[in-house]
């Protein structure tokens, strides 16, 4: 029986001097060209330096923690960071404080893949090894992409957006791009991999389904790394470019990709790609990330249930449940393999 809920996020800065040693963290190791960097540290500073992830966590973890109460669960909640505070380290070390000697793990993110998914088991590893002799157990929740609470959340939020929008518009779904390589070793080994694009073409499909949309686009965003190296495609810009050479007068952008309106939504979005629409004559509106809908601290609980009670999971596509597990230890063996990294 768990003893507590570790919600486990990226983490993002919340004044100016944190914006440089976050992105530090967030790149080390990976490769990401200093122009680059520089050009993300000026998102961050163009918002004052503070990056809106913590705080829509917080109210998230707040709607759980009500919503836990309510059902008479007594399971309380921590929160922990891969890139900035509170870290994921400390907060496993103040759970070990705490007593709690097993914990069940909320990743904020739905997807497979090596950023979406194993890169949250090398955090419970490191974390875990961190604090050494007394470390809980921590057993990770399987990922959500294909719940009904997450596409309905979607779907509502689409049917919002797009009543700013006069007449026609084109939905087109985004998600944040990663090399090709990373999406070609997404998922185990035998399963001929690019587990997270597909997971994510499945999840526009199934929200467009609900929308009853017959045609719709998935695209991609916040590509980062070298220009040499490949990452998914179209962008969303050169997508809009696109479009309004088809004629289409508008659109609505729905970021499937990702749980909260974080700074890779309200920048690469609401600024640069509505910018581009409006120099473009096209309409714009762009769906809510679910994080702040009801239904989210629901399906963070019924993923708690479906734990607690080996229930079946509640899913409406056919993609095996993935995403369980313990310790840190990968799905499957070779299952999502970290990118190799570019050498020094
Ligand atoms: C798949 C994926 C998700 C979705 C899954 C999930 O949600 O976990 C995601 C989420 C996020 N990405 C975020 C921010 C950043 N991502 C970066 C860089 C990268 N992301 C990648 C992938 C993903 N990222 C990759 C392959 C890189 C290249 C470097 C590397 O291999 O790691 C960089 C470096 C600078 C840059 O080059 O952009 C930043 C600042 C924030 C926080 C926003 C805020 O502060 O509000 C969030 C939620
Ligand atoms: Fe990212």
């Amino acid at each position: 029986m768990p003893d507590a809920l570790l919600w486990l996020s990226f983490g993002g800065p919340e004044k100016p001097a944190d914006v440089r040693p976050f992105l530090e963290n967030v790149t080390r190791g990976r490769g990401v060209p200093p122009e680059r960097l520089d050009e993300v540290e000026q998102h961050y500073l163009g918002f004052g330096g503070v990056s809106p992830i913590n705080a829509l966590n917080r109210a998230a973890i707040e709607a759980v923690e009500a919503e836990l109460a309510a059902l008479g669960i007594d399971l309380p909640v921590y929160f922990g960071n891969r890139n900035w505070h509170p870290m994921v380290e400390d907060t496993v070390a103040a759970m070990a404080r705490d007593g709690v000697t097993s914990a069940l793990v909320f990743p904020t993110s739905a997807y497979g893949g090596y950023s979406a998914c194993r890169q949250y088991d090398e955090d419970i590893l490191r974390a875990r090894a961190a604090v050494g002799e007394g470390a809980p157990e921590l057993t990770k929740l399987r990922q959500f992409f294909d719940h009904p609470l997450f596409v309905s959340a979607f779907a509502d939020a689409v049917r919002a957006a797009a009543e700013q929008i006069d007449g026609e518009y084109r939905l087109v779904f985004t998600a944040h791009s990663v090399p090709i390589s990373a999406d070609q070793a997404a998922g185990p080994p035998e399963s001929g991999g690019h587990r997270y694009s597909k997971q994510v073409a499945e999840a526009a499909w199934l929200v467009a389904a609900d929308l009853g949309a017959g045609e719709y686009d998935v695209v991609w965003q916040s590509r980062s790394g070298p220009p040499r190296v490949p990452w998914l495609e179209p962008d969303i810009l050169d997508h809009l470019d696109a479009l309004h050479a088809k004629g289409v007068p508008a659109v609505v952008l729905c970021p499937v990709g990702f749980v909260s309106d974080h700074l890779e939504v309200v920048w690469d979005l609401d600024r640069e790609a509505r910018d581009k629409a409006r120099e473009l004559g096209m309409g714009f509106a762009r769906a809510a990330a679910p994080s702040s809908d009801p239904r989210f601290a629901r399906l963070v609980v019924e993923l708690v249930r479906e734990h607690l009670s080996d229930a079946p999971a509640r899913k409406l596509s056919d993609f095996p449940v993935a995403g369980r597990t313990v310790n840190g230890a990968p799905c499957a063996v070779g299952c999502c393999e970290p990118p190799q990294r570019s050498r020094r």
